[in-house]
């Protein structure tokens, strides 16, 4: 009803033939036609906060550069589509023990603020944290489509400030609805890896419901964050999954839907391969050695896809700053995807990309029981560096969880 009231003042006032859809992502998106103002008073329930606790670097470097703080600045509303959230739970992911040791830092500072940057003279502090699973406080004014008090899950993009904390601001775009029928610390271990296996299968891969239906994928990390959820997807859209993990994995990935699954450690991978048939796609979650091998075993000439999600574009960066990192970047990927095309094959690079909207997606899927979250472990609050030195050390089975709102 609430959205509904939205649509029809919003569609008398544009005089235009809106779908449903796509009105409520203009809605999102904060397109809004009303005048927007860029910034709104603090409502009573954010009022008292002028610091927050957080998990914070001021450094690049090890574990020991993780500092917890009561005095971090509290978030402040800068853009009308803007939201402000209390963070329940959080959740780990590889890029966050990357990007405490320095990973993306050149990449990352041309998409952060440039006042701060320039008032400050560098990017710290900075909180690290992808995944929140949380309740709105506060809602900047062209957000129409998500209420205080609202539960919603969301992957916050690397530039902007983590949820490792005890609340942060996130676009309407990037936010979505918390499935109903997950608790706060199932909910964060989905968004960022959801939403990178979205990307590289649906947005970059080209599959969905409509054309998976039988089709032949092979997941190497399919036991890991982005392999758990990436199985679900492809079984749930009706594919044919073979996924690549240590035999210890086995029962976890087979319990996912996997069809076939093949032991890395015990033998030649290519060899196990050979005795089945050839893939449609293959989703490369390790990247190295993989890369050079693997896409033999797709099927040549029919649009087979390999997509790879390790990358060099953020190293090339750092490496050799934004113009020469880039350039490189461009010259291998274009080399790469030309080599592949010889061969019969599509080659392509994915990344995470924050969307409320694919969420909202996954969201359905979850809700069906299409899809089950994976959290290996939940750490409390005050266990954040150990939450980092379990990531560090890998062999993931599924997601490192943070019970935010317990502060223990
Ligand atoms: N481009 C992008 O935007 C993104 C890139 N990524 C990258 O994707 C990769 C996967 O991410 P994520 O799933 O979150 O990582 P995790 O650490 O959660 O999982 C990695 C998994 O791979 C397994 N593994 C390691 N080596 C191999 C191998 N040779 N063959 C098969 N499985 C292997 C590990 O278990 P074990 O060692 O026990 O076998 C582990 O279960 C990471 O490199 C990450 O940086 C992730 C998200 C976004």
């Amino acid at each position: 009803m609430y959205l509904k009231m939205h649509l029809l003042s919003r569609r008398a006032y544009s005089g235009l033939l809106f779908s449903q859809g796509s009105m409520a992502t203009c809605l999102r998106r904060g397109k809004s036609l009303i005048k927007p103002r860029l910034c709104r008073n603090i409502s009573l329930s954010c009022q008292r906060y002028t610091v927050m606790t957080s998990w914070i670097i001021e450094r690049y470097g090890r574990n020991d550069v993780l500092r917890f703080t009561n005095n971090m600045m509290f978030p402040v509303i800068h853009f009308p589509n803007e939201v402000i959230i209390k963070v329940h739970a959080a959740s780990l992911n590889p890029i966050d023990v990357n990007m405490r040791n320095g990973y993306g830092a050149a990449a990352l500072n041309m998409k952060r603020d440039p006042l701060k940057l320039k008032s400050t003279g560098n990017e710290f502090p900075l909180t690290l944290g992808r995944d929140v699973s949380g309740v709105i406080m506060e809602c900047g004014l062209n957000v129409s489509y998500f209420k205080p008090g609202d539960e919603v899950w969301a992957a916050i993009p690397p530039w902007k400030q983590g949820t490792i904390s005890e609340f942060v601001v996130a676009s309407g775009n990037e936010i979505s609805h918390k499935p109903k029928c997950l608790s706060h610390m199932e909910a964060a271990s989905l968004p960022y890896v959801g939403l990178t296996a979205w990307s590289a299968m649906n947005q970059i891969g080209g599959l969905n419901q409509d054309n998976c239906s039988g089709k032949r994928i092979l997941i190497f990390g399919a036991s890991g964050g982005v392999g758990t959820f990436a199985i679900q997807l492809m079984k749930a859209w009706g594919g044919h999954v073979t996924a690549v993990c240590s035999q210890d994995a086995s029962t976890l990935v087979k319990k996912l839907g996997a069809d076939d699954v093949i032991d890395y450690k015990s033998g030649d991978v290519a060899e196990q391969l050979k005795m089945l048939p050839l893939f449609d796609f293959i989703l490369d979650n390790v990247g190295g050695p993989t890369e050079k091998w693997s896409p033999d075993f797709l099927k040549k000439w029919s649009g087979a896809t390999y997509v790879t999600l390790v990358t060099p574009f953020l190293l090339n960066v750092d490496r050799l700053g934004v113009a020469d990192g880039m350039l490189q970047t461009g010259v291998t990927i274009g080399t790469k995807t030309v080599k592949h095309l010889c061969k019969g094959i599509h080659y392509r690079w994915a990344f995470f990309t924050p969307s409320g909207q694919s969420l909202d997606e996954i969201a359905k899927l979850v809700e069906s029981g299409k899809i089950h979250p994976v959290v290996e472990q939940v750490f409390s609050f005050s266990e954040v560096p150990k939450a980092f030195l379990k990531l560090e050390g890998g062999r993931a089975r599924g997601k490192t969880v943070i019970n935010v709102i317990n502060k223990k």
